[in-house]
């Protein structure tokens, strides 16, 4: 008895100390557990990652910063743009007899975004340039001269530390379809599958219109046609480019018909009355989308003398459209397929800005009331134009008759736009902080940032993950309470009889 006795207490499980040992790491163990699992799931500190995309316009270029969250497949993790810049001067286009000039234009902003990019990140960073219809049109009239400008934009834009991925033209079908991206993620749609918002974009050369449309399959006009998988939906987006119909060659396009005899005095309906200037037909006609118009012996210049009268500016517009031949089921202008446009849209860039000046952005108020503000402001003197705008620049002052008439025009005569679909139309500059533009679609495709299935979300939210750790941590607890409580007792037991 004696002897099992001496067994019993010399057993290391039985000694108090060894008990009081257990009970600590026990506990530790249990907090360790809870630790870890909580962490594991919990975001870790944010780390950020850059991209930088230049948008070289036909009448300038933009630089704009985007930042996201370094993990990837996290709920929150959006692209979001934190910065622009606005090149000075000229789309790189117009540098054709001075190359280099392009690649310099550039640094300024340049030099910002080394500022605005954390400096451990320049390397990791993708830099990227996307040239639009300015380069297009150069590119078709001197492709010599569009290549120096690239070679002069690419050395310029190695000198810095980003990581640079190479300047190209995108095609009119990319821009559109990058544009389309850009609104709809931003506004959350793909994710979610919802109904997704159309994308109008003027610019200055050329003009996208792209929209998903429930009875157009894309085999009636291949090229017309862009397929996605995104976040594990399909999508049949139609769109098209119009080269020469962004707002400055539409007004090319426009003048020049009324110059064909050459006269000396063009009176135009599109610029108010009391607006006179001599203009060169030299500049008129230095582009690919006029060039073969000019009339033969004409005068140097021309005196371009306003009128103000909406109506008849509104017929001139008419007829920079061809509605007269259609090989498909529809078309909407110069013989190119469109279904009808169906659901929301955004309108940005150029419909923006103008809309935004002449006070039109509201889509709520009836077309016919729209076309009566614009055929008021079309009448208005021009010195009368002048003195209530006095810090807008005048280029722009001068043709805003002449670029909302256009938008209107555009939009129901050249894309069939009703009254009751006009109404469908939000005028945006930005969605959530970030530019509406190609830009931001052109960056996520680029980087593989949307995937085409949608990512396994995680069965609980972190807030549920901490909560069944916390529980069963708790039910161990009990358990591992209840485990050495019969060695507690005899503890006590063999200490009381110490
Ligand atoms: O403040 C403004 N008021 C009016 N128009 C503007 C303003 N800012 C930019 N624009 C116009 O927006 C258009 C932008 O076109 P962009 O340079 O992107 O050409 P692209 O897209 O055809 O290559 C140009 O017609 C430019 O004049
Ligand atoms: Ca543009």
């Amino acid at each position: 008895m004696s002897a099992q006795r001496d067994m019993k207490e010399k057993s290391p499980w039985r000694t108090p100390v060894t008990i009081i040992i257990i009970t600590v790491i026990g506990v530790i163990a249990i907090v360790a557990l809870v630790t870890v699992a909580v962490l594991q799931n919990k975001p870790l500190s944010q780390k950020y990652k850059y991209g930088i995309v230049l948008d070289a316009g036909s009448s300038h270029t933009a630089l704009y910063i985007y930042e996201w969250p370094a993990e990837k497949d996290n709920n929150t993790g959006r692209v979001e743009q934190t910065h622009s810049c606005k090149v000075q001067g000229p789309g790189i286009s117009a540098y054709a007899s001075d190359p280099w000039k392009a690649g310099e234009s550039l640094t300024d902003c340049m030099h910002e975004a080394q500022q605005k990019v954390p400096r451990n990140k320049h390397e990791e960073t993708p830099l990227y340039l996307g040239a639009t219809a300015g380069m297009r049109l150069l590119n078709m009239e001197n492709s010599s001269a569009s290549d120096q400008v690239f070679q002069a934009v690419e050395e310029a834009l190695r000198q810095f530390q980003f990581s640079f991925q190479g300047a190209r033209i995108l095609s009119g079908q990319e821009e559109g379809a990058f544009g389309w991206v850009t609104v709809n993620y931003l506004d959350d749609r793909l994710k979610q599958g919802l109904e997704t918002t159309g994308a109008l974009d003027l610019g200055g050369a050329s003009t996208q219109i792209s929209f998903v449309s429930s009875n157009y399959d894309g085999s009636e006009s291949p090229k017309n046609s862009v397929t996605f998988r995104l976040y594990g939906n399909d999508y049949n987006l139609y769109t098209h480019s119009f080269l020469c119909y962004g707002k400055d060659q539409a007004l090319r396009l426009t003048l020049a018909q009324q110059t064909l005899s050459g006269p000396v005095i063009i009176s135009d309906p599109c610029f108010h009355k009391g607006y006179t200037k001599i203009k060169n037909y030299a500049d008129l006609y230095d582009s690919p989308c006029v060039s073969h118009r000019k009339p033969q012996g004409a005068p140097a210049t021309f005196n371009h003398t306003g009128t103000g009268n909406f109506q008849q500016c509104q017929e001139q517009i008419k007829r920079i459209f061809n509605f007269t031949y259609c090989k498909y089921s529809r078309c909407s202008f110069n013989g190119i397929f469109q279904p009808l446009v169906q659901g929301p849209f955004g309108a940005f860039s150029a419909y923006y800005f103008v809309m935004d000046f002449l006070n039109l952005t509201d889509t709520s108020e009836p077309l016919t009331e729209v076309k009566d503000k614009l055929t008021k402001y079309c009448a208005t003197l021009w010195s009368e134009i002048t003195a209530q705008h006095h810090t807008v620049k005048e280029k722009y002052l001068a043709e805003y008759c002449f670029a909302g008439t256009y938008i209107l025009t555009l939009l129901t005569e050249g894309y069939n736009f009703t009254s009751e679909s006009y109404s469908k139309i939000k005028y945006i500059k930005q969605i959530k902080g970030s530019d509406a533009g190609w830009t931001l679609g052109y960056m996520l495709n680029l980087t593989n940032m949307i995937p085409a299935e949608a990512p396994d979300s995680p069965p609980l939210p972190h807030a549920g993950y901490v909560s069944i750790v916390t529980i069963m941590a708790i039910l161990l607890f009990i358990v591992f309470i209840l485990s050495i409580r019969p060695l507690w007792s005899r503890c006590s037991k063999q200490l009381h009889i110490v």
